[in-house]
């Protein structure tokens, strides 16, 4: 049976989720934080869904794209960025060359970034609505699946018990700010999902604090892969004085300093593997990066890289040039969880456990929240990404963005962290 595979409808929903007390050197995670959910529905009646960032800046980019949508195939991914290409314009906050986005936790910001990063919502949601046309996962239309299962890292931050004035959602992980709370995450981390590597988010507090919280995992967790992200926070020195200090048990450190030129300097100083989702994260920045040796893991993010099929490039040109493969995530729902674990599925040299932020929220859109089972998360074979979308929680979500006064709207840990330090300024970069 011949399908119409013609998209007649693109819908696009903003949601506020609730986003735990997480530190980073910029600041703190703000109660909510927005995501874009798009689906895309073909003549036929099939819908396929979605997801990427939801600030106003994506939102921008976002609508001229759903409003040229319509009338173009979901099997059509290469005009899909030809039309993002005409359509999206640059967003009034899209910024030149020189500037760090409002988080500082993404390295420079330019409008190709945030079109690419738009586009990988629209990309996920076609592959849904193909996959589901065909009856095939997602996996199956990258080329198949080379693992059954994707192997997932703990994803440790240091954090506060609760929001500033109680705000938001509560849980019950408690206050993590020196090293035994670190370890007691981790363990809880080790006891309920299984991972088995662990990343600390660090650029937090004093480097030696972070040095501490480190060496008290690899004596809880003797052996186990280890890794530090500061998000640039470092001067070249400093990062060379960590990696000194835990050269023995990182099994990479991530993003030490800011920029290529001082990771050059970094990667020359230390055996330590550096990884990034910082300073190479477009094609762009790859042939100096690499041909300086500025990295050793790069940190693939399918929302970064304008979707799934730029994500299996990527990891083809790592693999030319001996440049090892992670991945990258950033507070997510159950959608893009579920992409990540197919583009994951499908890359023969991910050589490192996936980073996800997703055990950190409790909310979703998706009728069954995806479960990792000794530290993995099972490859769907279902058509298409093989989640469904939960209208009742999408509406709630959606209803919570509406009734926000546009303080949530914009993610900006910096400014959530003025909320329990008035006056408190950006961090200088490198901070220490
Ligand atoms: O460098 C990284 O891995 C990230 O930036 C991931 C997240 O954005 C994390 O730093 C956060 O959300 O605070
Ligand atoms: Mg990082």
């Amino acid at each position: 049976m011949t399908q119409d595979l013609t998209i007649s409808e693109v819908r696009l929903t903003p949601v506020l989720v609730a986003d735990p007390p997480l530190l980073n050197t910029q600041g703190v995670h703000q109660p909510y934080t927005p995501r874009l959910i798009v689906e895309v529905v073909t003549a036929d009646g099939i819908t396929g869904v979605g997801e990427t960032y939801g600030d106003t800046k994506y939102l921008d980019l976002a609508a001229p794209l759903a409003d040229a949508l319509p009338g173009c195939r979901v099997s059509d991914v290469n005009g899909l960025h030809r039309l993002a290409d005409l359509v999206c314009g640059d967003s009034p906050e899209a910024t030149g060359a020189d500037a760090v986005d409002v988080g500082g936790l993404r390295g420079v910001q330019t409008a190709d970034k945030l079109r690419l990063s738009v586009v990988s919502g629209f990309e996920v949601a076609c592959l849904d609505a193909l996959g589901k046309a065909l009856g095939l996962p997602v996996h199956a239309l990258l080329g198949g699946k080379v693992r059954d299962a994707v192997d997932y890292s703990a994803y440790l931050f240091y954090r506060w018990a609760e929001h500033p004035g109680g705000a938001g959602e509560s849980d019950d992980w408690g206050a993590a700010v020196d090293p035994a709370g670190i370890v007691a995450q981790a363990r809880r981390f080790s006891r309920e999902y299984g991972f088995a590597s662990f990343k600390l988010k660090g650029g937090v507090f004093e480097p030696d604090e972070e040095i501490a919280a480190v060496r008290a995992l690899a004596e809880a967790f003797p052996g186990q892969p280890l890794r530090l992200d500061p998000n640039g926070a470092w001067s070249v020195e400093t990062s060379l004085r960590v990696a000194e200090e835990l050269g023995d048990v990182l099994e990479y450190m991530e993003d030490p300093a800011s920029g290529t030129e001082r990771m050059v300097q970094v990667a020359a100083g230390t055996e330590v593997p550096l990884a990034t989702n910082m300073c190479v994260t477009t094609f762009a920045e790859i042939p100096e990066a690499f041909a300086r040796g500025a990295v050793q893991v790069v940190l693939c993010d399918h929302h970064y890289w304008g979707g799934l099929r730029n994500t299996r490039e990527l990891a083809a040109i790592c693999r030319t040039f001996g440049v090892g493969l992670s991945m990258h995530s950033n507070t997510h729902l159950g959608i893009s969880l579920a992409a990540m674990t197919h583009v994951a599925a499908v890359v023969p040299n991910l050589d490192y456990a996936c980073d996800s932020h997703y055990p950190w929220q409790t909310e979703d859109v998706i009728t069954e929240r995806l479960d990792f089972k000794d530290g993995c998360l099972a490859v769907s074979d279902l058509p298409g990404l093989g989640v469904e979308l939960d209208r009742r929680r999408l509406a709630f979500l959606h209803r919570r963005w509406l009734d926000d006064d546009g303080t949530m709207r914009d993610r900006d840990d910096a400014a959530a962290m003025r909320v329990a330090e008035p006056g408190r300024t950006s961090p200088p970069v490198p901070r220490w």
